[in-house]
């Protein structure tokens, strides 16, 4: 038997917290300042609406009672926790996902002397801005109406200690997920394994279909807060890049594909530390081909099981590229 008091909480796993926190911010400020890119038309955005989707889960020795002795006298109900992210909502004067979980995360370490860590994450509720006319024949972006977005989001994540009564940054990510491309032909996949469990034709001209989630860090992961816009990486351009590296490239398979994605990231992006891919295979099959025009197809939804592939890449990759 081990001694109940014997265990430090550091080698058990012991945290709570509220997921699926969702904020709404009307007029937070406009994101600006940021550095254009090439594969890109964004440029900032007014954060006329900001939403997010916010998980806090919090960390400390002082927790362990609430779980061993039915001892809630340190515990922040997360009932509480929720009330407390959407207060400080109503504070928020940066214009970043980011930017906000950082604030929130160290706003409940300032508040609460049992939270020894905390991790703040979000993913952006996003909302798209629609054409109105402009009444000069044109149209314009309405600064009123918003259409909901079901679209890829930005994604941000701070996980924060107090260290001597300061808040330290522990570990930051930033990222774009659920990122649906279809490209309807240039894309091959050929040359694998051929033995007796494959099936698969080898296919010069498929049409792709991928699912992407894009993650990446920073150097300094004070520099995702986007205080210094100029340095800060968008969800938005690193989409975009996704799309014309996609558009340019004819790949022979999703690997290939991210490996392009992440050296154009990484060129544009230099003040990354890593950028990395989750992504799935969502690639519909062929029903009609031969007898149709030049490169019209009928093709169907994919049966599930679904390939994926993760892989990371670092500013050594693209070093690799320049020899
Ligand atoms: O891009 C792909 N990569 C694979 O590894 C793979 N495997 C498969 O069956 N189809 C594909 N497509």
């Amino acid at each position: 038997m081990t001694d109940d008091n014997s265990r430090e909480t550091d080698e058990r796993t012991m945290n709570y917290g509220k997921k699926h926190v969702n904020v709404y911010r009307t007029y937070a400020t406009p994101l600006t300042g940021l550095r254009e890119i090439p594969e890109s038309e964004f440029t900032g955005k007014p954060n006329t609406l900001l939403g997010m989707e916010v998980r806090t889960q919090v960390e400390g020795e002082k927790f362990l009672p609430s779980f061993r002795d039915g001892d809630n006298s340190n515990v922040v109900a997360t009932d509480s926790m929720k009330n407390f992210i959407l207060h400080h909502a109503g504070d928020y004067d940066g214009a970043t996902v980011e930017g906000f979980l950082h604030y929130v995360g160290s706003e409940f370490l300032d508040t609460y002397d049992q939270m020894e860590a905390v991790r703040m994450s979000a993913d952006e509720l996003q909302f798209d801005e629609r054409p109105v006319p402009d009444g000069e024949g044109g149209f314009e972006p309405s600064d009123v109406v918003f259409r909901v977005s079901d679209n890829e989001s930005a994604f941000g994540e701070y996980y924060l200690k107090r260290e001597d009564g300061d808040v330290v940054i522990e570990d930051q990510r930033s990222g774009v997920t659920d990122i649906e491309l279809v490209k309807v032909k240039d894309n091959s996949f050929v040359g694998y394994v051929q033995d007796e469990y494959t099936t698969l034709p080898e296919r010069e001209n498929r049409t792709l279909y991928i699912g992407l989630d894009i993650f990446w860090t920073y150097d300094d992961p004070e520099t995702a807060l986007g205080d210094d816009p100029e340095e800060y990486v968008p969800a938005e351009q690193v989409r975009d890049i996704a799309q014309v590296v996609f558009h340019e490239q004819d790949v022979n398979s999703i690997q290939d594909l991210v490996y392009q994605i992440g050296l154009r990231v990484l060129e544009r992006f230099p003040q990354l530390a890593e950028v990395n891919f989750e992504s799935r295979n969502q690639t519909w099959l062929g029903v009609r081909k031969d007898d149709l025009e030049g490169d019209a197809k009928v093709l169907r939804e994919p049966p599930r099981p679904t390939g994926f592939q993760r892989f990371s890449m670092d500013h050594s990759d693209l070093e690799g590229e320049a020899e």
